[in-house]
């Protein structure tokens, strides 16, 4: 079927909403070429609902009234009723319609703003990962070890940028090297296997490094992944050195895998909280190691660039570049998308 452009814009003034569990952050874009208006991160547990947060927060404190909002949220997008995970807001499209004036909202999972963000980051905005700083008109790949692992891929066909959300993170990761034999058996699994979120998220560090610690018959010392990365990257503990090497590992595994899977011949993005603060431990050889290990491939893997996000706000970002050119994006509105009327 033709696609309709009238259908696919979104009125202006438009909210952008980057909804985490924790922080929830909004900006305003009063038409295509403004910079966007931005506000104070919202805590989420400090307000009942998202509408009273949307209200208190955003429209109390600016004379512009949005007629639309885009919002991204961590979880499926399956009815009227959007709950949200690692958080008690449940997003209603219909009651916010009715009770905040807009006339149009459209929901997107998280990892697709953030597929959107690596479509559209300017240099300013990612690290390079090895020798590669630019990248190409090619499809792309997001993924962002934060509370959990999230994943999305950016397909670029017919000069349009397509996100694919998906539930990457959830993959089997496996054994490559004999120390991976040695440390594997003692990662804790998910029902009776190890999938990505095992080991490349904030408890999955905590996992490794209690993994590293059974295999070497020592007592751990943390329990907070913070304090490993933190320790492993000052060298102030062996064990969260040798953590945070083999996490850069298999997240350069995974990457590996992942621009396999979607040719991703434009880059690997790492987004998520955690990425950006161990960036000196993903720079030393073993991240880009495990990414090229591709056989038969590893001629091509060395093709493909590999970047830290390091926007703030990167799902706001791409939230915006998408409003502001819709038809530059496949994003589909099925069943996501509510309107007035
Ligand atoms: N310095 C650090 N090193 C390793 N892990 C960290 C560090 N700081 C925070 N974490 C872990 O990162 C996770 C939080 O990640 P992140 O900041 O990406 O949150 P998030 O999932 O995006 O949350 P929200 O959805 O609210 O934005 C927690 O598990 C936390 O323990």
């Amino acid at each position: 079927m033709a696609r309709h452009l009238e259908d696919e814009h979104i009125p202006f003034p438009i909210l952008v909403g980057d909804i985490g569990g924790t922080n929830a952050r909004f900006w305003i874009l009063t038409d295509v070429y403004a910079e966007p208006r931005e506000f104070p991160h919202v805590r989420t547990a400090e307000f009942p609902t998202i509408d009273q947060a949307i209200q208190d927060c955003i429209l109390d404190k600016t004379a512009v009234q949005p007629r639309s909002a885009i919002l991204a949220v961590a979880g499926p997008i399956k009815s009227d009723e959007i709950p949200l995970t690692n958080c008690d807001w449940v997003i209603r499209p219909k009651q916010m319609i009715a009770n905040l004036g807009f006339e149009d909202v459209l929901v997107v999972n998280d990892f697709e703003a953030q597929a959107l963000a690596a479509a559209s980051l300017s240099k300013d905005d990612r690290e390079p990962i090895g020798t590669l700083a630019e990248t190409s008109l090619a499809s792309r790949v997001v993924l962002g070890p934060g509370t959990g692992l999230g994943v999305g891929g950016l397909v670029y066909s017919r000069h349009v940028w397509v996100p694919v959300p998906g539930e990457g993170g959830h993959v089997d990761i496996g054994p490559r090297s004999k120390r991976d034999d040695q440390i594997f058996p003692h990662i804790e699994r998910i029902e009776g296997r190890i999938s990505g979120e095992q080991i490349i998220c904030g408890r999955g560090i905590v996992h490794l490094y209690r993994a590293i610690c059974a295999a070497d018959g020592i007592e751990p010392r943390w329990t907070d992944p913070a304090d490993i990365t933190s320790h492993g990257l000052e060298h102030t503990d062996p064990v969260a050195v040798e953590t945070l090497e083999l996490l850069a590992t298999y997240l350069g595994r995974l990457a590996g895998d992942l621009a396999l899977i979607f040719m991703a011949r434009g880059g690997v993005f790492l987004s998520g909280g955690i990425s950006q603060k161990i960036i000196p431990a993903l720079k030393l050889p073993a991240f880009r190691a495990a990414f090229e290990d591709k056989a038969p491939h590893s001629a091509l893997m060395k093709t493909i660039p590999t970047f830290v996000v390091t926007h703030p706000q990167a799902a706001l970002a791409g939230l915006a570049a998408y409003a502001r050119t819709p038809s530059s994006y496949g994003v589909s509105h099925d069943g996501r998308r509510w309107r007035k009327g």
